[in-house]
């Protein structure tokens, strides 16, 4: 079968990223819709204040020219009383409607950046897992955390701030008008000018702002790898504290020198614009002169001593709201920059998710059959959210390569267990389809496995024949895959990760899946609960194609116990419920004994109550296995993949793990990615897999007579059948007795 053409998920064109600011405004719109009640009191309070700020002058006019100093001479006494009552009032209401004003945008604002947070969140959330394996956790955070804060401002206070000072400025320009139309001309002169260079300041700013985010994107990403439990061990074991602490403090600079430059940004232009205001009452006072002198008023108006005072009055009122809108512009348009970076997170399209018209797929009716069939698989390319300075995915750290492929340990090959499954349902399960996809694509004859050979047995300590295997050149299997490359199945230009490969594992079987590092056997193990969607050809559960039913649904359905289990920073109880809220106590603990793990829970001092350290730090690698069986078996899957990762145990929970994982894979269909020979042997079918391909499938027996990978496997990893497992400490053999090792080498004189 010809490879087919890659189909990457392609990023959904960014509808804001790069687009002119106008979406933008429409996006923040659609954000504060909800709150259009509030905002239309906002509006009324201000208007209202507003308009009263500009009765003001007219006030203080009357109070010169009609009370002060009437045309008659004396002091209008019972004038002067009222417009002083007036004039009181007016800041008293003003600062009544202020407290009340600050209120709702205090809550308009809040309300929108939680409503854009949890939105941000609940998208993250549906994001396929490829989306995270390719983005630095701390930039998704910064996300979260910086960016919605950065634009907290701008919901909180910004649109009334533009409101209340657009109206005090067209109340105060009307005013102005009404007093002296020539004077107002002076005052303003000089705007369109202003205008002009703010927009400019605020193209810089904005460019600006969007680096500081990066930068704190940055920070915040070294933060969460650097001081996190692994990141802060690996540091230490590498004496790379120093370094650590200098990457650190490079990123701060960097942050420091954009604040300072975004601070700085337009403060001169400001500090013009409030100079030339500082100066304007001087300059009405002289032109009111000349328009005096001259007689140059229009139509014979007076230039009364109360209309220059009450103009001068007004203009010093016009400039701090003039000088707020200006500042208010640029931080908007700043903010963009922000609102950009969130939308584009809005804006990614979650490339596995529910098709119109899924189907529920219920526990009860599920009997477990699981089919491959013609499954090719690429990792998509990396997605990229943020072009500039791609903290997304490129991000040099050195957590760019630790997030997108999690670390593992050596190990050449891996290979299961099981001794209670007793499935008669049939050692080969070759369906009839698929055999002669098989035979045509890749017999294992002629895959050329070439396995390298295993190394001269030599003298040191017991067992030299089972030991001569225990050195396993990992890359040496490696080569499997450039062997097809060499027979055109898989071109360079397109490497799958899986390819051309059909296989069926009947209801309650348990399937090992064995081959060399990085052939493909956990992307195997992840198509069948869509964390990872095929490129072409279909994972079928009972026959249902699992893109038809929904992701909820198969989740329910699918259960996993992988490599490095994850325990959130909570009770062990918290912990087990998360596999289903509702599992009772009795069903906790039940869990919790069929895992071996119930009487060490109960030697801690909390008990279930313990709580387990971030990511469960606190407990062994083995407890934590165990703890992720039982969580396992209280969500009761039915059908299970697991990866038995022998060599993270060490000899004393080996086979509190074993016994756990037997019981867990009983009654159910299980893929086991297998590093133990006890696995192996009770599997119902192997499934040999090289470079993304299925080289062959049978029992033990069989492949062990087929003479190909399998057995070239049993031979090197297992010492011909001697080797049950490699353990972090010692190697196990099948006759119970245990080698200690240091990092998977013989140790013979250290007892074990
Ligand atoms: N998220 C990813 N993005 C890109 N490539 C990946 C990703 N995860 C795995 N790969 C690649 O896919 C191939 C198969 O990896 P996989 O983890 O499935 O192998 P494996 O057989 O389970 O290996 P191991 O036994 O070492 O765990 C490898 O070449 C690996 O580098």
């Amino acid at each position: 079968m010809a490879a087919p053409t890659a189909t990457t998920t392609p990023l959904p064109a960014t509808r804001i990223a790069g687009s002119p600011d106008q979406p933008v405004v429409r996006r923040i719109a659609t954000l504060l819709a909800p709150y259009k009640a509030h905002l239309l009191l906002v509006g009324v309070a201000v208007v209202v204040s507003a308009a009263l700020t500009s009765a003001a002058p007219f006030l203080t006019r009357s109070v010169f020219d009609d009370a002060l100093f009437p045309p008659g001479g004396q002091p209008d006494m019972t004038l002067l009383f009222w417009l002083v009552g007036g004039l009181v009032a007016i800041p008293l209401v003003s600062a009544l409607i202020g407290v009340g004003q600050t209120y709702l945008t205090t809550r308009i604002g809040n309300g929108a950046m939680a409503d854009l947070r949890v939105a941000l969140f609940a998208h993250l959330e549906k994001m396929e897992l490829a989306f995270f394996t390719s983005t630095r956790t701390g930039d998704i955070q910064s996300r979260l955390a910086n960016d919605v804060g950065g634009v907290k401002n701008v919901l909180t206070s910004t649109a009334t701030t533009i409101l209340q000072n657009v109206v005090t400025v067209i109340a105060a320009f009307v005013s102005m008008i009404l007093l002296s139309w020539q004077l107002t001309i002076i005052t303003l002169v000089l705007m369109p000018l202003f205008m002009v260079i703010q927009v400019k300041v605020g193209k810089r700013r904005k460019v600006l702002q969007r680096r500081t985010q990066e930068s704190l994107s940055e920070m915040t990403a070294i933060t969460e790898e650097s001081l996190g439990v692994s990141g802060v061990l690996l540091a230490k074991v590498f004496n790379r504290a120093d370094a650590e602490v200098a990457r650190y403090q490079r990123e701060n600079r960097r942050q420091t020198r954009l604040q300072v430059k975004n601070a700085m940004t337009g403060q001169t232009f400001f500090s013009i614009v409030s100079t030339f205001f500082g100066l304007t009452p001087a300059i009405v006072y002289l032109v009111a002169g000349f328009l005096i002198n001259g007689g140059t008023l229009v139509g014979g108006a007076v230039l009364s001593a109360g209309t220059v005072v009450a103009f001068t009055t007004l203009q010093s009122r016009l400039q701090q709201p003039l000088v707020q809108l200006m500042r208010v512009t640029l931080d908007i348009q700043t903010s963009f920059a922000l609102f950009a970076r969130l939308f584009e997170y809005l804006d990614l399209e979650p490339s596995i998710q529910d098709r119109p018209g899924a189907r529920v797929l219920t526990k009860e009716s599920v009997r477990g059959e699981v089919e491959l069939r013609d499954v090719w698989f690429r990792y998509p390319q990396t997605r990229e959210a943020s072009a500039p300075g791609g903290a997304a995915a490129s991000g040099g750290g050195r957590g760019a390569g630790r997030s997108a492929r999690s670390g593992r340990g050596y190990r050449a090959l891996e290979v299961p267990m099981v001794t209670a499954l007793t499935d008669a349902a049939g050692a080969n399960v070759l369906p009839p389809t698929s055999m002669p996809v098989l035979a045509a694509a890749v017999p294992v004859e002629e895959a050329s496995v070439d396995l390298g050979a295993p190394e001269a047995a030599d003298d040191r300590g017991p067992l030299p024949e089972a030991r001569k295997y225990l050195d396993i050149d990992v890359g040496d299997l490696s080569q499997v895959g450039e062997d097809l490359d060499a027979d055109g199945r898989i071109s360079d230009a397109e490497k799958w990760a899986l390819a051309d490969l059909s296989l069926t594992v009947r209801a309650g079987q348990l399937a090992a899946l064995v081959g060399p590092s990085g052939s493909g056997k956990t992307t195997l193990t992840y198509l069948v609960p869509r964390l990872h969607e095929v490129t072409r050809g279909a994972v079928l559960i009972d026959g249902t194609d699992v893109r038809d039913v929904t992701l909820g649904s198969l989740a329910d359905v699918v259960g996993m116990v992988t490599q490095e289990p994850y325990l959130f920073h909570g009770t062990i109880t918290e912990n087990l419920r998360y596999a289903r809220a509702d599992a009772t106590d009795a069903e906790i603990v039940e869990a919790c004994r069929a895992a071996n793990i119930h009487d060490r829970i109960m030697s801690f001092a909390d008990g279930y109550e313990t709580v387990t350290g971030e990511r469960g730090f606190r407990l062994s690698g083995g407890e934590k296995q165990r703890l992720s069986i039982a969580r396992v078996l209280i969500k009761d899957p039915k059908i299970l993949i697991l990866d038995e990762a022998t060599s993270a145990l060490d000899t004393a929970t080996e086979r509190l793990v074993q016994q756990a994982l037997e019981r867990a894979m009983a009654d159910r269909t299980t893929f086991a990615i297998a590093h133990r020979l006890s696995t192996i042997m009770n599997a119902d079918v192997i499934f040999g897999i090289a470079d993304g391909r299925l080289v062959e499938q049978g029992t033990h027996a069989e492949l062990l007579e087929r003479g190909g990978l399998y057995a070239r496997l049993y031979a090197e990893q297992f010492g011909g059948g001697q080797v049950e497992a490699r353990l972090a400490d010692a190697v196990r053999f099948t006759d119970g007795s245990l080698l200690a090792s240091v990092q998977g080498h013989p140790k013979p004189d250290i007892p074990v």
